[in-house]
């Protein structure tokens, strides 16, 4: 996701916990409770805004899925209902989940490998906020390439 270049008009921003940057409490908060529930460290948090119906991001998967057989991404959406679409990677039939404001949304296992996910442009819709969090994998920032 990080290291290639995938159609995303929105904004964009990331906390990298492992590098001791500090995130905003909530966030934080909301990281340890979920590595707890899900039983996984989270060291970096993403903020995306999606401005309006015109932002969007492309299929892919995130990269901690090339780096680890298996990985946890947790996100939470706010504002606007926007559809998440998930694909068996390289294309097929799509499945879409409308995630209203306070959404949970949870990918593991294979899912970034073996399922692409999206979220497409819309005609019209409010702004919509998407809280990912993503554990450490080799080679992230700052983490050494044999953690
Ligand atoms: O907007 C979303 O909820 C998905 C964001 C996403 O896939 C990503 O940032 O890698
Ligand atoms: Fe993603």
């Amino acid at each position: 996701m990080y290291d290639r270049i995938v159609d995303e008009p929105r904004l964009t921003h990331r906390w990298l916990l492992a590098e001791g940057e500090s995130a905003p409490r909530r966030l934080r908060e909301m990281a340890a409770e979920l590595g707890e529930h899900y039983g996984v460290g989270f060291s970096q948090i993403g903020a995306n805004l999606y401005r309006d119906g015109a932002d969007g991001v492309a299929w892919h998967g995130d990269r901690v899925a090339r780096e680890r057989p298996e990985a946890v991404v947790a996100l939470v959406s706010l504002g606007a209902t926007r559809p998440l679409r998930l694909r068996p990677t390289g294309g097929g039939a799509s499945v879409a989940f409308p995630l209203a404001s306070g959404a949970l949304l949870v990918m593991g296992g294979t899912c970034q490998r073996t399922w692409q996910h999206s979220v497409p442009k819309t005609a019209a819709s409010g702004p919509r906020i998407s809280v990912q969090f993503r554990h450490l994998y080799p080679g992230a920032p700052g983490v050494p390439s044999s953690a």
